[in-house]
C-alpha cells in the first residue's frame, strides 16, 4: 500500500530544520517545527518570514502563495504536537547520541504507520533506526543547504528500510521539486565523502601555510569554477558539523586519510563554528566578512 504524506515534522531549527520546513511548506505540506528551545523555533518562523518576503520582492513567489505556505508551518514546541505527522524528519546536531535520545523519546508520540527520517549528514542510518520503534519505517533524506535552492536529496537506506518506506521518500522528494539519489549506508553517504576530505584539505593547506585563507578559497573558486571556496563552505556548513562528519569518516573507514585537521579542532574548541557563530575561518561580525587568518 501506497504510503501518502501531507503533514511533516521536522526536528530541530537550525540552519537544515529551518530551510527544510520552508522548502515543505512552498510544496504543499503542513509542517509542525519542533526544536528543544523554543526561541529556537520563533527565530526559524522569523527567517523564514524574511526569506519568504524577499521571494516576493524578487518577483519568485506569489504573495499569495508565500502567505498560504506560512500559514502551513505550525510552532510544535513538544514531540507530542508531532502526533498526527506522516512522516518526522530529524535535523538535530550532528551528533549520534543526541539522535539516538530524540528517536527513542520520539517513537511514543507517533502513530504506529508514521514514518521518520533523518537528515544525518554521515552517521549510519542502520545504528539510528536501531534507536527507533520501526527500523523498517526508518530512512536516511539528506537535503543539502540552502535546502530550498540546492537540487539534491540522497536517500540512505538502513539495513531494515522497507521498500514502501523508500518509495514514499522519493514520492516525497519529487513533490518537493528536488531530484533524489541513493547511497548506501556508509559513512558519510556520497557527498559527504567526497566534500568533506577536500574541506578538510583546504584546512590543512591552511594549516601548513601554504596559502591563507583568500587565496585558498580565490583559488578554488577561479581556478575550480566552486560557487565558494572551501573554507567559505566549511562556515557556511558550521565547523561542528564539519568535525562531526570527519570524525565519522576517521573512524568508520579507520583509514587516517580522513584524520580531521587539528586547526579545525582548534576553532571547534574555541567555539568559532562558522556563520551561525559570526565566526569561523572569516570573521563576520562586521559589514563585510573577512578572513581570521
Ligand atoms: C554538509 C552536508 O551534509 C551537505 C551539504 O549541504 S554540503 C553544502 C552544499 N551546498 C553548497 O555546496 C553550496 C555552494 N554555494 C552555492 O551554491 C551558492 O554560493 C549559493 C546558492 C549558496 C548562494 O548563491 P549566490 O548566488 O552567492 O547567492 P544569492 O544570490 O543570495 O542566492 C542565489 C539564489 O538562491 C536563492 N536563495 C538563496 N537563499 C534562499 C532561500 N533560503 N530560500 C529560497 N531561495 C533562496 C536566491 O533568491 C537566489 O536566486 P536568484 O539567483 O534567482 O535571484
Ligand atoms: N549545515 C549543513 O550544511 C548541513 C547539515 N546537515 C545535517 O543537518 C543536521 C542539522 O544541522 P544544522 O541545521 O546545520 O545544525 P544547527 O546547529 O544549525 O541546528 C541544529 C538544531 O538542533 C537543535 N537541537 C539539538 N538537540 C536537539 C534536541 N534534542 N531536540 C531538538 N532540537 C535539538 C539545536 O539546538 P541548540 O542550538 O540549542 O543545541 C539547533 O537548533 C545535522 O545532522 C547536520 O549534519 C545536513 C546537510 C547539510
Amino acid at each position: 500500500m501506497m504510503i501518502e504524506i501531507n503533514r511533516v515534522g521536522v526536528i530541530g531549527a537550525g540552519q537544515m530544520g529551518t530551510g527544510i520546513a520552508q522548502a515543505c511548506a512552498t510544496a504543499g505540506f503542513a509542517v509542525r517545527l519542533n526544536d528543544r528551545d523554543g526561541k529556537r523555533i520563533d527565530a526559524a518562523v522569523s527567517n523564514i518570514d524574511t526569506t519568504l518576503a524577499k521571494l516576493v520582492s524578487k518577483g519568485k513567489l506569489a504573495q499569495t502563495a508565500s502567505h498560504e505556505a506560512r500559514e502551513r508551518i505550525v510552532p510544535a514546541p513538544s514531540f507530542a504536537d508531532l502526533a498526527d505527522c506522516d512522516l518526522v524528519i530529524e535535523a538535530a546536531t550532528e551528533h549520534e547520541a543526541t539522535k539516538r535520545q530524540i528517536f527513542s523519546t520520539l517513537c511514543p508520540s507517533l502513530r504506529p504507520d508514521a514514518l521518520v527520517a533523518t537528515n544525518t549528514s554521515s552517521i549510519s542510518i542502520t545504528r539510528l533506526a536501531a534507536a527507533t520503534d520501526r527500523p523498517e519505517r526508518s530512512i536516511g533524506v539528506h537535503f543539502m543547504n540552502p535546502v530550498p535552492v540546492m537540487q539534491l536529496v540522497e536517500l540512505i537506506r538502513g539495513i531494515a528500510t522497507g521498500e514502501e518506506t523508500y518509495e514514499a521518500a522519493r514520492m516525497f522528494v519529487a513533490k518537493l521539486g528536488k531530484t533524489s539519489t541513493m547511497s548506501e549506508d556508509f559513512p558519510a553517504f556520497i557527498v559527504n565523502r567526497v566534500l568533506l576530505p577536500m574541506i578538510n584539505e583546504a584546512i590543512y593547506t591552511l594549516y601548513e601555510g601554504v596559502g591563507s585563507v583568500t587565496s585558498i578559497d580565490n583559488a578554488m573558486k577561479l581556478g575550480a569554477n566552486h560557487p565558494m571556496g572551501p573554507l567559505e563552505l566549511a562556515d557556511f556548513i558550521g565547523l561542528d558539523t564539519c568535525l562531526s562528519i570527519m570524525q565519522v569518516l576517521h573512524e568508520g573507514l579507520a583509514d587516517s586519510k580522513y584524520r580531521p585537521c587539528p586547526l579545525l579542532v582548534k576553532y571547534v574548541e574555541a567555539g568559532w563554528l562558522g556563520r551561525k557563530a559570526k565566526r569561523g575561518f572569516y570573521d563576520y561580525r562586521g559589514m563585510e566578512p573577512f578572513p581570521t587568518r
